[in-house]
Protein backbone atom coordinates (compact mmCIF):
# COMPACT_ATOMS: atom_id res chain seq x y z
CA UNK A 1 0.00 0.00 0.00
CA UNK A 2 1.79 3.69 -1.40
CA UNK A 3 1.41 6.43 0.76
CA UNK A 4 -0.85 7.69 -2.67
CA UNK A 5 -3.00 5.01 -2.14
CA UNK A 6 -4.14 5.93 1.32
CA UNK A 7 -4.15 9.53 1.09
CA UNK A 8 -7.11 11.84 1.59
CA UNK A 9 -8.68 8.72 3.48
CA UNK A 10 -9.44 9.31 6.96
CA UNK A 11 -8.37 7.59 10.07
CA UNK A 12 -8.75 4.00 9.57
CA UNK A 13 -10.40 1.39 12.10
CA UNK A 14 -7.65 -0.72 13.54
CA UNK A 15 -9.36 -4.23 13.01
CA UNK A 16 -11.39 -5.73 9.57
CA UNK A 17 -14.94 -4.37 9.07
CA UNK A 18 -17.76 -6.80 10.32
CA UNK A 19 -17.70 -9.97 8.00
CA UNK A 20 -20.82 -10.18 5.59
CA UNK A 21 -21.81 -13.40 4.01
CA UNK A 22 -19.01 -14.35 0.92
CA UNK A 23 -22.04 -14.93 -1.38
CA UNK A 24 -24.28 -11.97 -1.26
CA UNK A 25 -27.00 -13.63 -4.09
CA UNK A 26 -28.18 -10.86 -5.57
CA UNK A 27 -28.40 -7.69 -4.76
CA UNK A 28 -30.90 -5.60 -6.14
CA UNK A 29 -30.43 -1.31 -5.55
CA UNK A 30 -33.09 0.45 -5.35
CA UNK A 31 -34.84 4.10 -4.77
CA UNK A 32 -37.83 3.78 -2.82
CA UNK A 33 -39.42 1.47 0.50
CA UNK A 34 -42.17 0.21 -2.31
CA UNK A 35 -39.37 -1.55 -3.47
CA UNK A 36 -37.99 -3.24 -0.87
CA UNK A 37 -41.07 -4.44 0.50
CA UNK A 38 -41.81 -6.04 -2.60
CA UNK A 39 -38.23 -7.48 -3.42
CA UNK A 40 -37.83 -8.73 0.30
CA UNK A 41 -41.36 -10.71 -0.37
CA UNK A 42 -40.46 -12.02 -3.43
CA UNK A 43 -37.27 -13.75 -1.70
CA UNK A 44 -34.37 -11.73 -1.91
CA UNK A 45 -32.24 -11.00 0.85
CA UNK A 46 -29.46 -9.04 0.06
CA UNK A 47 -30.60 -5.27 -1.07
CA UNK A 48 -29.81 -1.73 -0.68
CA UNK A 49 -31.62 1.57 -0.32
CA UNK A 50 -29.78 3.93 -2.99
CA UNK A 51 -31.35 7.57 -2.92
CA UNK A 52 -29.58 10.64 -4.52
CA UNK A 53 -29.31 13.91 -3.17
CA UNK A 54 -31.05 14.78 -0.58
CA UNK A 55 -31.06 16.79 2.45
CA UNK A 56 -30.43 14.20 5.83
CA UNK A 57 -33.79 15.34 7.03
CA UNK A 58 -36.06 14.64 3.69
CA UNK A 59 -35.10 11.30 4.08
CA UNK A 60 -34.22 9.93 7.53
CA UNK A 61 -37.79 8.70 8.01
CA UNK A 62 -37.37 6.44 4.48
CA UNK A 63 -34.13 5.43 5.56
CA UNK A 64 -35.97 4.56 9.24
CA UNK A 65 -38.66 2.82 7.77
CA UNK A 66 -36.56 0.15 5.16
CA UNK A 67 -33.92 -0.64 7.96
CA UNK A 68 -36.97 -2.05 10.00
CA UNK A 69 -38.56 -3.43 6.80
CA UNK A 70 -34.60 -5.16 6.60
CA UNK A 71 -34.69 -6.32 9.99
CA UNK A 72 -38.46 -7.08 9.70
CA UNK A 73 -37.50 -9.94 6.78
CA UNK A 74 -33.87 -10.63 8.37
CA UNK A 75 -32.22 -9.36 5.29
CA UNK A 76 -29.24 -7.74 4.84
CA UNK A 77 -30.14 -3.78 4.03
CA UNK A 78 -27.24 -1.72 2.98
CA UNK A 79 -28.20 1.94 3.18
CA UNK A 80 -26.39 3.81 -0.28
CA UNK A 81 -24.37 7.09 1.00
CA UNK A 82 -26.56 8.18 3.87
CA UNK A 83 -24.20 6.68 6.55
CA UNK A 84 -24.80 8.92 9.42
CA UNK A 85 -28.67 7.88 9.34
CA UNK A 86 -27.58 4.23 9.30
CA UNK A 87 -25.57 4.42 12.23
CA UNK A 88 -28.39 6.29 14.04
CA UNK A 89 -31.07 3.68 13.27
CA UNK A 90 -28.83 0.64 12.87
CA UNK A 91 -28.88 -0.51 9.62
CA UNK A 92 -26.96 -3.75 8.65
CA UNK A 93 -24.73 -1.86 6.30
CA UNK A 94 -23.41 1.14 4.56
CA UNK A 95 -22.46 1.33 0.95
CA UNK A 96 -20.29 3.75 0.05
CA UNK A 97 -18.20 5.21 -3.31
CA UNK A 98 -14.23 6.52 -3.04
CA UNK A 99 -15.14 9.64 -2.96
CA UNK A 100 -17.53 8.80 -0.44
CA UNK A 101 -14.52 7.71 1.82
CA UNK A 102 -12.59 10.60 1.86
CA UNK A 103 -15.62 12.23 4.00
CA UNK A 104 -16.90 9.35 6.07
CA UNK A 105 -16.21 8.43 9.64
CA UNK A 106 -15.00 5.19 8.97
CA UNK A 107 -14.09 4.43 12.76
CA UNK A 108 -18.32 5.81 13.76
CA UNK A 109 -19.60 3.03 11.42
CA UNK A 110 -16.76 0.57 12.33
CA UNK A 111 -17.67 0.98 16.42
CA UNK A 112 -21.48 1.19 15.34
CA UNK A 113 -21.05 -2.65 14.24
CA UNK A 114 -22.19 -2.12 10.68
CA UNK A 115 -21.59 -3.62 7.77
CA UNK A 116 -19.63 -1.27 5.23
CA UNK A 117 -19.39 -2.13 0.86
CA UNK A 118 -17.26 -0.12 -0.97
CA UNK A 119 -17.51 0.60 -4.87
CA UNK A 120 -14.02 0.40 -7.18
CA UNK A 121 -13.56 0.95 -10.59
CA UNK A 122 -9.81 0.10 -11.03
CA UNK A 123 -7.04 -1.25 -9.43
CA UNK A 124 -5.90 2.02 -7.47
CA UNK A 125 -9.69 2.09 -6.01
CA UNK A 126 -9.01 -1.60 -5.56
CA UNK A 127 -5.96 -1.10 -3.45
CA UNK A 128 -7.75 2.02 -1.82
CA UNK A 129 -10.63 -0.55 -0.60
CA UNK A 130 -8.56 -3.03 0.45
CA UNK A 131 -6.82 -0.78 2.64
CA UNK A 132 -9.83 0.14 4.61
CA UNK A 133 -10.85 -3.65 4.86
CA UNK A 134 -14.61 -3.04 4.45
CA UNK A 135 -17.18 -5.87 4.48
CA UNK A 136 -17.29 -6.36 0.30
CA UNK A 137 -15.79 -4.94 -2.42
CA UNK A 138 -18.17 -3.98 -5.40
CA UNK A 139 -16.65 -3.92 -8.74
CA UNK A 140 -17.82 -2.15 -11.96
CA UNK A 141 -19.35 -0.82 -13.73
CA UNK A 142 -18.89 -4.39 -16.07
CA UNK A 143 -21.09 -3.37 -19.13
CA UNK A 144 -22.62 0.35 -20.16
CA UNK A 145 -24.99 1.33 -18.43
CA UNK A 146 -28.04 4.01 -19.10
CA UNK A 147 -29.03 3.83 -14.60
CA UNK A 148 -25.78 6.19 -13.90
CA UNK A 149 -23.56 8.37 -15.46
CA UNK A 150 -20.15 6.78 -15.40
CA UNK A 151 -16.71 9.19 -15.96
CA UNK A 152 -14.65 5.53 -16.43
CA UNK A 153 -15.29 2.95 -19.40
CA UNK A 154 -17.23 -0.23 -18.16
CA UNK A 155 -14.37 -2.54 -17.25
CA UNK A 156 -15.64 -5.80 -18.69
CA UNK A 157 -15.53 -9.07 -18.03
CA UNK A 158 -11.97 -9.89 -17.98
CA UNK A 159 -10.93 -7.35 -15.88
CA UNK A 160 -13.56 -8.13 -13.18
CA UNK A 161 -12.08 -11.81 -13.64
CA UNK A 162 -8.60 -10.71 -13.15
CA UNK A 163 -9.62 -8.18 -10.21
CA UNK A 164 -11.42 -11.08 -8.68
CA UNK A 165 -8.37 -13.28 -8.82
CA UNK A 166 -6.40 -10.73 -6.53
CA UNK A 167 -8.92 -10.57 -3.62
CA UNK A 168 -10.46 -14.15 -3.74
CA UNK A 169 -10.93 -14.16 -0.22
CA UNK A 170 -13.30 -11.30 -0.30
CA UNK A 171 -17.07 -11.03 -0.87
CA UNK A 172 -17.18 -9.23 -3.89
CA UNK A 173 -20.20 -7.99 -5.68
CA UNK A 174 -20.40 -7.05 -9.96
CA UNK A 175 -22.59 -3.96 -11.11
CA UNK A 176 -23.60 -2.24 -14.08
CA UNK A 177 -25.47 -3.01 -17.01
CA UNK A 178 -26.08 -6.63 -15.56
CA UNK A 179 -29.13 -7.98 -17.77
CA UNK A 180 -30.56 -11.40 -16.98
CA UNK A 181 -28.17 -12.98 -20.26
CA UNK A 182 -25.03 -11.43 -18.87
CA UNK A 183 -25.64 -13.42 -15.39
CA UNK A 184 -24.01 -16.66 -16.12
CA UNK A 185 -21.04 -14.62 -17.83
CA UNK A 186 -20.46 -12.59 -15.18
CA UNK A 187 -20.93 -15.51 -12.40
CA UNK A 188 -18.28 -17.31 -14.47
CA UNK A 189 -15.89 -14.37 -13.05
CA UNK A 190 -16.07 -15.77 -9.90
CA UNK A 191 -17.54 -12.98 -8.38
CA UNK A 192 -20.14 -13.13 -4.64
CA UNK A 193 -23.19 -11.51 -5.73
CA UNK A 194 -24.87 -9.85 -8.69
CA UNK A 195 -25.92 -6.03 -8.10
CA UNK A 196 -28.89 -4.60 -10.82
CA UNK A 197 -31.08 -1.96 -11.24
CA UNK A 198 -32.94 -1.67 -14.02
CA UNK A 199 -32.81 -5.40 -14.90
CA UNK A 200 -35.89 -5.65 -12.27
CA UNK A 201 -36.74 -2.15 -12.11
CA UNK A 202 -37.08 -1.55 -15.61
CA UNK A 203 -38.36 -5.29 -16.41
CA UNK A 204 -41.79 -5.70 -18.11
CA UNK A 205 -42.63 -8.21 -15.19
CA UNK A 206 -40.60 -7.64 -12.22
CA UNK A 207 -41.48 -10.74 -10.46
CA UNK A 208 -40.41 -12.62 -13.18
CA UNK A 209 -37.01 -10.69 -13.64
CA UNK A 210 -36.70 -11.47 -10.03
CA UNK A 211 -37.13 -14.92 -10.03
CA UNK A 212 -35.20 -15.76 -13.11
CA UNK A 213 -32.08 -13.75 -11.48
CA UNK A 214 -32.34 -15.47 -7.93
CA UNK A 215 -32.97 -19.32 -9.33
CA UNK A 216 -29.69 -18.45 -11.80
CA UNK A 217 -27.77 -17.20 -9.15
CA UNK A 218 -28.29 -20.01 -6.90
CA UNK A 219 -28.34 -22.81 -9.43
CA UNK A 220 -24.48 -21.27 -9.36
CA UNK A 221 -24.15 -21.11 -5.70
CA UNK A 222 -25.25 -25.21 -6.09
CA UNK A 223 -23.10 -26.10 -8.23
CA UNK A 224 -20.38 -24.24 -6.87
CA UNK A 225 -20.69 -25.94 -3.56
CA UNK A 226 -21.36 -29.45 -4.84
CA UNK A 227 -17.45 -28.98 -6.24
CA UNK A 228 -15.98 -28.43 -3.15
C1 LIG B 1 -23.32 -2.55 -4.86
C2 LIG B 1 -22.99 -1.17 -5.31
N1 LIG B 1 -21.87 -0.97 -6.03
C3 LIG B 1 -21.56 0.27 -6.45
C4 LIG B 1 -22.37 1.34 -6.14
C5 LIG B 1 -22.01 2.73 -6.54
O1 LIG B 1 -21.73 3.50 -5.38
P1 LIG B 1 -21.07 4.97 -5.53
O2 LIG B 1 -19.79 4.79 -6.28
O3 LIG B 1 -21.01 5.58 -4.20
O4 LIG B 1 -22.14 5.73 -6.42
P2 LIG B 1 -23.65 6.08 -6.02
O5 LIG B 1 -24.41 4.80 -5.98
O6 LIG B 1 -23.63 6.73 -4.66
O7 LIG B 1 -24.10 7.00 -7.10
C6 LIG B 1 -23.53 1.08 -5.38
N2 LIG B 1 -24.38 2.07 -5.03
N3 LIG B 1 -23.81 -0.17 -4.97
C1 LIG C 1 -25.21 2.56 -8.95
C2 LIG C 1 -24.25 2.08 -9.96
N1 LIG C 1 -22.92 2.10 -9.73
C3 LIG C 1 -22.20 1.63 -10.73
S1 LIG C 1 -23.16 1.16 -12.03
C4 LIG C 1 -24.58 1.59 -11.18
C5 LIG C 1 -25.93 1.46 -11.78
C6 LIG C 1 -26.28 0.05 -12.15
O1 LIG C 1 -27.56 0.04 -12.71
P1 LIG C 1 -27.97 -0.97 -13.87
O2 LIG C 1 -28.02 -2.33 -13.22
O3 LIG C 1 -29.33 -0.50 -14.28
O4 LIG C 1 -26.96 -0.85 -14.95
MG1 LIG D 1 -22.14 6.97 -3.12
Amino acid sequence: MTNNQLAGLPPLPDSPFLATDKKLGLYPVVDTLEWIERLLNAGVTTIQLRIKDCKDEDVEQTIKQAIELGRRFNARLFINDYWRLAVKHRAYGIHLGQEDLLTTDLKAIHQAGLRLGVSTHDDNELARAVAVRPSYIALGHIFPTQTKDMPSAPQGLTELKRHIATIPDYPTVAIGGISIDKVADVLACGVGSIAVVSAITKAPDWRKATAELLSLIEQKDGSDAQRQ
